[in-house]
């Protein structure tokens, strides 16, 4: 077992320094301790270790951390494009990362998405290596409801598909079908293209139906060579230049208290895609503007560090249920109901509480909306990024040709889950149960950035993802929308409902809707689905690349970077999967190079 001994001694000397301990932190280190048993690891983490909090632990409980003590509580600078709206970038600070504050989806995207990394210049990086990785993470408990391919066994994050599924969502599947969507039981094999019911990261055999995260499935796992140190923030990463040397060296860390830790053999910077690049830039590895202005001095001119910011967009409709359903909402007006139900949880039996999303459809542009629509947006997206000269624009703009690639999300989402708030107390509505339909855009094309403005760590970083700021985004987010107007209006889910709460046909009629309606909600309404992701991309160095196909930064030998920062390009799925799965890879290159080093000691 790991040693959670909370003593840092001042220089002290350890192998590998992991800086995060999150999603994919928690992850990397506990394979390096089981992989190199005589090595010494240190994991650092800014946020305390919380193994018995309820509202990390319980599944029902998903989204009540955000705004609390373990959300970073970032925000992004005024959107221009959307009516200088300020979004919310909620990020984990626990151990575990956001592994404990997101809402469990466990899916995949497409092989193509995976394959467009080493399309990018990263030999390797491809859906082959990528499945193999994200299997090792997994133990899929296996279900009626789902087929043969696709999952692991054997991995520590253990992952079912819901056993709580709400009466209304049964009409999922035939309606998706009916509007020519076809169910698919293989949706983790690589073609996630269809409608199906997909994997919550819940422990299903523990005592209780349990959120299974980084901090409580890979840590436990590891041997006691691993150190996990927890409210303890890393201010910066050392670099020093060795005689005879080309690149720079990590020697160690210093904490925000000053404090200087050594490393032997590596770094790892695993704060996440907001805040590893802002370590990057604290270290003098960036470009040259923003530390000048940051008031840093530069040591490496790596103008990629910080760019490249892609996010994942959500628009949200919602539906009130006739009377007879019983839906997720009823947990917020009916306290006696809701402690019986918690009661029921807490002794390991079947509650509603133990649920999440498990209803799911991604389609391809054509599917969603017809050959024409399709190509509405093809001409856009062609508008938008047709003469930029970023390969990342460009290879977005081939994925749109592909029809096994995935350009639409809708998950079928029970209870309130819009922006206008559910019902107040004093509404008719209060009391009336909704379901909800969140579509996510998977391809945006407005791409940002997230850069630090001080030298001093506890000052936020400046984050602008640069949301909907083109013209093909919007209609992107518009056309979502629209389509899940007509999949509630579809049977057999159009017989589950009595009006339509949100958007709400004062606001976009029912018939004769304008453009400038539909516009309005968007821009209103439309937010983060929260997987901020390429801020330290791997991309060949002239390319705007951050880290080698190795994970390496460029410029230094032994400072790495794994997390979501490194996601060249936004893949057609949630990314916890992905992100877990970079860092297995990670870890298998750290400990082969750790070997290789050895014997050329020897
Ligand atoms: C609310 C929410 C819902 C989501 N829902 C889903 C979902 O349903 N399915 C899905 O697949 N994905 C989902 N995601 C996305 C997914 O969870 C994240 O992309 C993924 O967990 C990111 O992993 P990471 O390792 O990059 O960063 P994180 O897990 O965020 O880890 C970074 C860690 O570094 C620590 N840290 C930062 N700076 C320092 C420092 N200077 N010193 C020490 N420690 C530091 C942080 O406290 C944190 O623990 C969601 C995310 C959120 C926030």
């Amino acid at each position: 077992a790991p040693s959670f001994d909370q003593t840092l001694a001042a220089n002290a000397v350890y192998d590998y320094i992991v800086v995060g301990g999150g999603t994919a932190g928690s992850a990397v280190a506990t394979r390096l301790s089981q992989g190199l048993p005589w090595a010494s690891i240190l994991l650092l983490e800014a946020g305390p270790s919380a193994p018995a909090e309820e509202r990390i632990n319980i599944p029902g409980r998903k989204g009540s951390t955000l705004g609390t003590v373990y959300d970073w509580n970032f925000t992004t600078v005024p959107q221009a494009a959307v009516k200088n709206r300020v979004f919310n970038i909620n990020r984990g600070k626990v151990l575990g990362g956001s592994s404990a504050l997101n809402l469990m989806t466990w899916d995949r995207a497409s092989v193509r998405d995976y394959n467009t990394w080493s399309e990018l210049g990263n030999p390797g990086w491809t859906w082959q290596t990528m499945i193999a990785a994200m299997k090792k993470v997994e133990t899929f408990a296996q279900s009626a409801d789902y087929g043969t391919t696709g999952f692991g066994t054997t991995g520590p994050v253990k992952t079912v598909i819901n056993r709580f599924i709400p009466e209304q969502q049964k009409t999922w599947i035939p309606t998706m079908n009916g509007l020519g969507i076809p169910l698919n039981k293989e949706s983790l094999g690589g073609n996630p293209l269809g409608v199906m019911y997909q994997p919550s990261n819940i422990d299903s055999k523990a005592p209780l139906w349990n959120r299974s995260y980084a901090a409580n499935s890979y840590i436990p796992t590891a041997r006691s060579n691993l150190q996990v140190v927890t409210g303890v923030r890393v201010a910066k990463v050392n670099l020093s230049k060795l005689p005879g040397k080309s690149t720079y060296t990590a020697t160690g860390v210093t904490l925000q208290d000053g404090t200087v830790i050594k490393a032997r053999n590596e770094i790892v910077l695993s704060a996440g895609s907001i805040q590893s690049p802002g370590l990057l830039e604290l270290s003098g590895i960036g470009k040259a503007s923003v530390l000048s202005a940051a008031n840093v001095t530069q040591i490496i001119d790596l103008p990629g560090v910080g760019e490249n910011l892609q996010d994942h967009i959500r628009i949200q409709s919602s539906y009130q249920l006739k009377d007879n359903y019983t839906s997720f909402d009823i947990l917020r007006y009916n306290a006696t109901f809701t402690a019986a139900q918690l009661d029921l949880w807490r002794h390991g039996n079947y509650s509603m509480f133990d649920y999440t999303g498990s209803g799911y459809t991604y389609t391809n542009w054509k599917q969603a909306l017809g050959a024409s629509g399709a190509a509405t947006l093809t001409t856009l997206a062609q508008q938008a990024v047709g003469s930029s000269t970023s390969v990342v624009d460009q290879k977005k703009l081939a994925l749109l040709s592909d029809a096994t690639v995935p350009q639409l999300e809708v998950i079928f989402s029970d209870g309130y889950t819009g922006v206008k708030g559910y019902p107040a107390a004093t509404s008719p509505l209060f009391g009336k149960g909704f379901f909800s339909l969140i579509s996510v855009v998977m391809h945006p094309l407005s791409r940002g950035s997230v850069h630090i403005t001080s030298s001093d760590i506890s000052a936020n970083p400046t984050i602008n993802p640069n949301y909907l700021s083109n013209e093909h985004d919007i209609q992107a987010a518009i056309a979502a929308i629209k389509y899940t107007r007509k999949i509630a209006n579809s049977a057999p889910m159009n017989a589950l409902w009595t009006a339509e709460y949100e958007p709400g046909t004062a606001a976009v009629p029912a018939t004769g809707a304008t453009d400038a309606q539909w516009r309005d909600f968007v821009l209103n309404t439309t937010l983060s689905i929260f997987h901020p992701s390429g801020t330290a991309a791997m991309l060949p160095r002239a390319k705007g690349g951050v880290v080698s196909p190795q994970l390496v930064v460029y410029g230094t030998s032994n400072l790495r970077v794994v997390d979501a920062s490194v996601i060249p390009l936004l893949i057609s799925a949630h990314i916890q999967t992905a992100v877990y799965g970079i860092a297995e890879i990670a870890a298998d290159l750290l400990i082969q190079d750790c070997g290789r080093k050895k014997r050329a000691e020897a």
